[in-house]
């Protein structure tokens, strides 16, 4: 477990961009190290802004896009192309901007393809495909992202892991279907906390005044069952990247008056 380290900078856009950037440099040295590097995308909104922000980055071009494989850490049960869904969302905001070989983008299932409705057989099938990809050199079914990304929801939900939903309490699965997520739509899905800290790196996002006690409540000694965020931390490094607004209610003490 590594402990949180966090950045807290001046505010929304500069936190994207600022995100976009060392996204660009993780990527370009995994690259040059093991020959190509894996990210786990987010939706939601802070998720979207940085992929928005890469998306205007002129370095973005010193990324090879080939040899880059995405992830996401969970989806909205919805169909192919719904303006909803997490993957739909990315496409628009920089995946169809970019040459990404479309073998490397792993979508999870949409509620209209070969599973249908039965999100267990869809959250299946995607562990499947995870653990297909986890080589000798991973330690269990998932591979060792570079960078696992999470947006921190208001009610400190990471990926679709709500407080209390019985996703959160998973330790064997690797990816879950959700049933009656308080956020719409109520189903989903995820993957598990033990999936999420396979990741070398995990960073979390949380931009805006309605994330304050979200990260203020995960930061501080909260259980991962109580506030998901908690939970999530990478095996050589947690990141938080937060802008004023949602350090605001952080002991002073957490994070370095530095930061900008
Ligand atoms: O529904 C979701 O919400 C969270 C957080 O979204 P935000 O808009 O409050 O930033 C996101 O991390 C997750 O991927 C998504 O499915």
């Amino acid at each position: 477990m590594s402990t949180p380290q966090l950045v807290v900078h001046r505010d929304k856009a500069l936190m994207a961009q600022a995100a976009a950037a060392r996204l660009i440099t993780k990527i370009v040295d995994a690259q040059a190290s093991r020959g190509s590097a894996s990210v786990v995308l987010t939706g939601g909104r802070n998720g979207n802004g940085l992929l928005a922000a890469l998306a205007a980055a002129p370095a973005r071009d010193a990324i090879d896009w080939s040899r880059l494989d995405l992830w996401w850490g969970d989806e909205r049960f919805l169909p192919e192309g719904d303006p909803e869904r997490n993957v739909t969302q990315a496409r628009e905001a920089l995946l169809d901007s970019v040459p990404l070989d479309p073998k490397r983008v792993h979508a999870m299932p949409a509620s209209d393809g070969p599973f249908g409705a039965d999100v267990e057989a869809a959250a299946s099938s995607y562990a499947e495909e995870l653990a297909r990809a986890a080589g000798p050199e991973n330690h269990g079914s998932v591979p060792t992202f570079d960078v696992l990304m999470l947006g921190v929801g208001p009610d400190t939900h990471v990926a679709s892991l709500f407080p209390e939903l019985p996703a959160v309490r998973e330790t064997d699965r690797s990816v879950v279907g959700v049933h009656g997520a308080p956020k719409p739509p109520p189903t989903r899905v995820t993957l598990t906390l033990p999936a999420i800290r396979a990741a070398r790196e995990v960073w979390l996002l949380a931009a805006g005044e309605d994330k304050a006690r979200a990260a203020a409540i995960a930061l501080s000694g909260a259980g991962e069952i109580q506030a998901p965020a908690a939970g999530a931390y990478g095996r050589s490094r947690t990141l938080w990247l937060l802008d004023a607004a949602a350090a605001s209610q952080l002991p002073r003490s957490l994070y370095p008056p530095a930061s900008a």
